[in-house]
């Protein structure tokens, strides 16, 4: 049989399947997936244990299914567990309000208040909770009256007996309340130590006030950490309530064991409780759930789908490629697709997006009359015995780019946080425009600023971090409108507005949406450096900006900050990019282990440098 023959018969006998193949068109096909054993039989077994469960619970008489149906809904049974429900809600509530205040508390910095937190937490911890329910029960033998007045005058606003104030119900919530609020507050405080450190001092980088801190910032990242725990408290307590049986009060449990002990059902009536706590439980493992992902967001790079999205794709049609490529070009036409290149998608996208970034970094405003002088003047600082800056003298002028230089460990780090008050000095001082950073002068004296205050004048020094410290719970466009809002009170319109134009600057306009963790490296770089800008700062301080980054993104982050350099605001730079900082720097400044050796004109540090240290450092790093 020759081969063209072959090739004949082949077509004659080819299916529609095999024609549909040779267009390309493969929708035909049955997605089968992967088949795993082990699983198989792990399921069988899981199946066989459910139905032998099962069939020894419903098969057996004695379990009493006839009295549990007519107990289920149950009038008595129904106000029981209203009553635990309306404790569990009110003790969780109450419990967690007051746990919040306690660890904040506990985590200040006024020792008296973490020593007055601390304990209550230790008494309240130590105390069962039958005791105090019983004390709160009998406090009207302790005192007769509640009364609020001014004390040694006739002054009463209000005066009731404690038996009348408190009943039963009362002392219930109350002792269900302040029982919860120690353990919650533990919780509480274990989600606010596990926030990185680095989000806090990012936070009051910005001037962010410690309430909008703790707000908008701590407590928000804190809940990952706090939720499960918490969760498990809440059903703690909502099996708990049934300690209050104490105080005579019929919540579910007691209810159950008053019935019982009247018709001797015991085990369908306790059956009762059970499938009501179980169902309590499952409420709440959905709450839980549903809260969980919300404090989610950003915490991970592709989250999974909620139910009701995957609920929503199964209804939806299914787009094919061809109506995907099709909906994009009508997008295009319509001028509503993204006009800027992704960052990173490839080496052509790049090359586009920085030459992008170039053109549209530009248009960085020029200062008239710059502003942002810095002045540093024999500052030292000390850790322990280690002196990390000794007598520090710098002048920076308004306007200008200083590079830092030296080798690890030699103070740059530190310099550039005292500059921002993120370090507070030993010694010495450094100014603004002439005025002080972190201190008020009276005559001769310094006064410290309040936190309040330091914070304020934060505003006018953007710091760019090593490792970006975006916040990951809000998008790029919410980190970058979230201090313009809180501390310049700008309109979230506006500062929506302005965010945008900012992004679009650091080549990230069409990345507004993402949260840092679905970003290169470079592009939460970017972020970061927007961010910093918002506020519209004096002097800009950028702490070895590049160096957390892979080489091939250095030049992105590198490239708005030459941009920034040309527009007039004061930039200190730490640094090892020694290329960039002689293409950039007016200034160059060499530090020794805390000490500034040498400064100048990059022209002249790094072709005749004065020093042998700096000499010896240049000729490693070049
Ligand atoms: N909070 C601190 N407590 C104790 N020692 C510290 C603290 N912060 C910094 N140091 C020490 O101070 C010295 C200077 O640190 P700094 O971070 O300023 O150095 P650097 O020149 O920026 O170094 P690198 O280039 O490696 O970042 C180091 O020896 C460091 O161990």
């Amino acid at each position: 049989m020759s081969a063209s023959t072959d090739f004949a018969d082949f077509k004659k006998i080819a299916s529609p399947q095999t024609e549909a193949r040779a267009r390309g068109d493969y929708s035909h096909y049955r997605v089968v997936p992967a088949r795993y054993p082990a699983r198989t039989v792990g399921t069988v077994f899981s199946l066989v244990i459910i139905a032998a469960v099962l069939n020894s619970v419903l098969g057996n008489p004695r379990w009493g299914w006839d009295v549990f149906a007519e107990w289920f809904f149950a009038a008595p049974v129904l106000e029981g567990l209203a009553r635990t429900l309306v404790l569990t809600l009110l003790g969780a509530l109450f419990g967690f309000a007051f746990g919040t205040v306690l660890a904040l508390a506990r985590v200040s910095r006024s020792p008296l208040l973490s020593g007055l937190s601390w304990t209550y937490i230790w008494i309240f911890r130590s105390i069962p909770l039958i005791v105090l329910l019983l004390i709160l029960n009998n406090l009207g033998y302790l005192y007769e009256t509640v009364w609020l007045g001014v004390p040694y005058t006739d002054i009463t606003f209000f005066s009731y007996a404690t038996t009348q104030l408190i009943s039963p119900f009362t002392a219930a919530v109350i002792g269900l309340a302040l029982n919860q609020a120690a353990f919650a507050s533990e919780i509480i405080r274990g989600g606010i130590l596990s926030v990185d450190q680095g989000q806090l001092e990012a936070a009051a980088a910005l001037g962010l006030p410690r309430t909008h801190q703790a707000r908008r910032i701590i407590l928000p990242q804190a809940m990952r950490t706090i939720l499960p725990t918490a969760f498990n408290d809440i059903i703690g307590l909502a099996k708990g309530t049934s300690n209050v049986y104490i105080l005579a009060l019929p919540e579910l449990f007691y209810t159950i064991q008053v019935i019982y002990r009247r018709n001797l059902e015991v085990i369908p009536l306790l059956m009762v409780a059970t499938v009501w706590y179980l169902i309590i439980l499952t409420v709440l493992s959905i709450v839980q759930a549903q809260v969980e992902r919300h404090f989610a967001r950003g915490a991970l790079r592709n989250p999974p789908p909620t139910l009701l999205s995957l609920l929503l794709a199964r209804l939806r049609p299914h787009q094919t490629a061809q109506e995907v490529t099709e909906r994009r070009a009508e997008a295009a036409e319509r001028g509503t697709a993204p006009t800027l290149p992704a960052m990173g998608s490839g080496l052509h996208g790049r090359v586009s997006a920085v030459s992008e970034v170039r053109r549209q970094a530009a248009a960085f405003p020029r200062r008239q009359g710059a502003v942002g002088e810095i002045t540093i003047h024999q500052v030292s600082k000390s850790f322990g015995h280690l002196k990390v800056l000794d007598d520090v003298t710098l002048s920076v002028a308004a306007g200008s780019v200083t590079a830092i230089l030296g080798q690890s460990g030699s103070g740059k780090s530190t310099l550039l946080r005292a500059i921002n008050h993120l370090e507070r000095v030993d010694d010495g001082f450094i100014a603004i425009d002439g005025e002080l950073v972190g201190y008020r002068q009276e005559g001769d004296t310094l006064y410290e600023l309040k936190e309040r205050d330091i914070l304020r004048r934060r505003i006018e020094i953007g710091m760019v971090f090593q490792t970006f410290n975006l916040f990951p719970h809000l998008t790029a466009l919410e980190n970058v409108i979230e201090a313009p809002m809180a501390v310049r009170g700008i309109g979230r319109a506006e500062a929506e507005a302005e965010a945008h134009d900012l992004l679009a600057r650091v080549g990230l306009a069409d990345k507004a949406l993402a949260y840092p963790r679905q970003l290169s490296g470079g592009q939460q770089q970017r972020v970061a450096i927007a961010r910093a800008l918002a506020l519209k700062p004096k002097v800009l301080l950028f702490d070895e900006p590049t160096s957390a980054l892979d080489p091939e993104l250095v030049n992105e982050v590198l490239d708005v900050i030459k941009e920034l350099a040309r527009s007039g605001t004061t930039l200190v730079i730490v640094t090892h990019e020694i290329g960039f900082a002689r293409e950039v720097a007016d200034q160059v400044v060499f530090m020794e282990r805390g000490r500034v050796l040498e400064t100048g004109t990059p022209e002249k540090v790094f072709n005749r440098p004065d020093h042998v240290r700096t000499a010896e450092f240049l000729a490693k790093v070049l």
